[in-house]
C-alpha cells in the first residue's frame, strides 16, 4: 500500500518533520569571506541556489562572482563562512569525505577545458574519474564498459551521442561546452556551476547552450548557477536571478521582477569589497 507524505496508513494527518527536497537547497552559501593580497573580494556572502532551476549570477567585472563558485569546487580557499552542499558542511572539511561531498558539485568555465586531442566520449568519461582508481585517468583505454554506456547517456542528454568518436577539436565552440556540461552529468553532479559559459560563444550556440542548461535544471532536477554578463540572457533563461556588488549579495528576484534599476545599481557597485 502506498501512503502519500504527510498521512499515515491509518489515514490521520501526521506531521511530516523532514523538509521536502526543493526546501532544502542543494547550495547554500553563508556569509563567505575571501581576500587576496590587498584587496577584499568576498565580505560576507550570502547565496541560495535551489534543488531545481537555473539561477542566473549577475554582477561588475571583479564583483567576486568566479571566487564565490571557485569556493564551492575547492579552487579557491575561503577565510570564513560556511558552504553547504545539499544541507553539508565543506568548509573545514578535508580527504575522503570532503570529496564525496563535493563531487555533487562540477564547473564548467569559459575557457572550456576538454582535452582537444581525445574522444569526446573519453572527454565525457573522464567525469568520473574521482570515483575511479588512478590508473584510469593514465589509460583511458581502461575506462570501464559501464562507464563507456553511462558517457553515452550523458552524451544522449547533451545531443551529442553522434559526436562521441570525434576528437573534441573538431567540434564546434557550443559543442564543446555542451560535452563539457555532459562531463558533469558523469561525475554524477546535481549541482552545476557554470562561469561565463556563454561568453565566448556565438548568439546561436549561446541559445542553444542555455537552452541545455535551462532544461536539465527545470525538466531533469540539476541545481545550475550560470555567471552571465547579459541581463537579457538571465530575463529569459532563469529561474531566478542574483545580483553580486562587491563581494555581497545585492538582490535574489524572480526575473519577471529584475528592474533597470536594479541593474543600473549593480553595475554601478564596481569592482572590490565596501
Ligand atoms: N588568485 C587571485 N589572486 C589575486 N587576486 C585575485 C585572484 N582571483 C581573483 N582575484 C581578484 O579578485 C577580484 C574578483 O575576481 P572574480 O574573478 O571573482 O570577479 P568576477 O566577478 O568573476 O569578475 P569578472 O566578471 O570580470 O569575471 C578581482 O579583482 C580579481 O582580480
Amino acid at each position: 500500500m502506498s501512503v502519500s507524505p504527510g498521512r499515515s496508513a491509518g489515514g490521520t494527518a501526521v506531521a511530516d518533520r523532514s523538509p521536502s527536497p526543493e526546501a532544502v537547497p542543494s547550495l547554500s552559501i553563508t556569509g563567505l569571506r575571501k581576500s587576496f593580497p590587498g584587496r577584499t573580494v568576498l565580505a560576507g556572502l550570502d547565496l541560495r541556489i535551489p534543488a531545481r532551476g537555473l539561477v542566473a549570477v549577475l554582477g561588475a567585472n571583479g564583483s567576486g562572482k568566479s571566487t564565490a563558485l571557485r569556493c564551492v569546487v575547492g579552487l579557491e580557499q575561503p577565510d570564513g563562512g560556511s558552504i553547504r552542499l545539499h544541507g553539508e558542511e565543506i568548509v573545514g572539511l578535508s580527504g575522503r569525505e570532503l570529496a564525496r561531498r563535493r563531487s555533487r558539485a562540477a564547473m564548467i568555465f569559459q575557457k572550456i577545458h576538454l582535452v582537444q586531442r581525445r574522444s569526446v566520449l573519453d572527454n565525457v568519461c573522464a567525469g568520473a574519474l574521482g570515483r575511479l582508481p588512478l590508473r584510469h585517468s593514465l589509460v583511458p583505454a581502461l575506462f570501464p564498459r559501464e562507464l563507456r554506456d553511462e558517457a553515452m547517456e550523458c552524451l544522449h542528454r547533451v545531443g551529442l551521442a553522434d559526436r562521441a568518436g570525434d576528437t573534441v577539436g573538431r567540434l564546434s565552440g557550443g559543442q564543446q561546452q555542451r560535452v563539457a556540461v555532459a562531463r558533469a552529468l558523469c561525475q554524477r553532479a546535481d549541482v552545476v556551476l557554470a562561469d561565463e559559459p556563454v561568453a565566448a560563444l556565438d548568439p546561436a550556440a549561446a541559445t542553444q547552450v542555455l537552452e541545455l542548461l535551462s532544461d536539465l535544471a527545470r525538466g531533469q532536477g540539476l541545481a545550475v548557477a550560470a555567471v552571465l554578463h547579459q541581463p537579457e540572457l538571465a530575463r529569459r533563461y532563469a529561474d531566478r536571478v542574483v545580483g553580486l556588488a562587491r563581494g555581497r549579495l545585492a538582490f535574489d528576484t524572480a526575473p519577471e521582477h529584475l528592474s533597470e534599476r536594479d541593474l543600473d545599481d549593480l553595475y554601478a557597485a564596481g569592482e572590490g569589497a565596501s
